[in-house]
């Protein structure tokens, strides 16, 4: 079968970066070749740091001015909070770039708006609209890229196991009150999102992701989230993993590095 999600694996996290970094960057080259901007969905978690490396940071291929950057999900806390995807990114990544003329236009959740994580949910689909065009003329944004984590349950976004979220079909971008991953308030793309990305890269390292990686490979079936997101998006889907993660884990289709 061709349309099986693809598994990259390196045996260190300076590797994994550096296949990351590179793979981001065609993927910027391809956006190009469709629109003059890169707009991509970033995850919070382990991925932020995996990402940021010097490889992509300092690379001068990079045209972070042209960047449009939204988060797949979001705690609802303010920006400056230990739990905040935005707080980690930029400290981890945005803080980081080198030439502060040409950053990235960055798309934060409204603090405004943290008591209702409905209001906070649909303001963010919003923002969306507006740079994605208008819901009315588009079924579902297009992200050139979307950057995923794995939780050690199978979650990805703040989309969880057998949450009613997973059936969501209208929205862009839901609410959810009663995470079982701590903070319990968060918004997050559903998986129609997800899944019409141009490309979908999981990044998923250490030990400790092996028996999930297991499940979500070996037994799609059981329908987690991250077996969800590749049975629909099949090859548009990339998996960067590190060797612990993966080893033993059969029915991946192994990528070329
Ligand atoms: O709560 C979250 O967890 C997932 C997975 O995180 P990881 O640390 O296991 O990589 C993350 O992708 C998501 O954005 C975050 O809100």
């Amino acid at each position: 079968m061709t349309n099986l999600p693809q598994v990259r694996s390196y045996p260190t996290n300076d590797k994994l970066s550096l296949g990351l970094a590179e793979y981001v960057l065609n993927a910027q080259a391809a956006a190009f070749s469709r629109h003059p901007k890169f707009r991509i969905a970033v995850s919070g978690g382990s991925l932020p740091s995996i990402l940021a490396s010097p490889a992509l940071i300092d690379n001068p291929s990079v045209q972070w001015s042209k960047w449009e950057i939204f988060f797949a999900d979001e705690r609802a806390v303010p920006l400056d909070h230990p739990d905040s995807n935005y707080g980690l990114l930029k400290s981890v990544l945005l803080d980081k770039i080198p030439q502060k003329s040409s950053m990235p236009k960055v798309f934060p959740i409204d603090e405004l708006l943290l008591d209702d994580t409905q209001e906070l949910a649909d303001a963010y689909e919003q923002t969306l609209i507006q740079s994605f065009a208008a819901k009315d003329s588009v079924k579902l944004p297009i992200f050139d890229l979307i950057l995923l984590g794995c939780g050690p349950d199978g979650h990805t976004c703040s989309l969880f196991p057998g949450h009613e979220l997973l059936r969501e079909d209208i929205a862009w971008v839901a609410p959810i009150e009663d995470s079982p991953k701590p903070p319990p308030r968060r918004i997050t793309l559903t998986l129609p999102v997800v899944t019409h990305a141009v490309r979908v890269v999981f990044v998923a390292a250490g030990a400790g992701k092996k028996e999930i990686l297991k499940t979500i490979f070996e037994k799609p079936e059981e329908g987690l989230p991250c077996s969800l997101v590749n049975m629909e998006a099949g090859d548009k889907v990339v998996w960067f993993t590190d060797d612990a993660a993966i080893q033993g884990v059969t029915g991946v289709r192994k990528g070329s590095l």
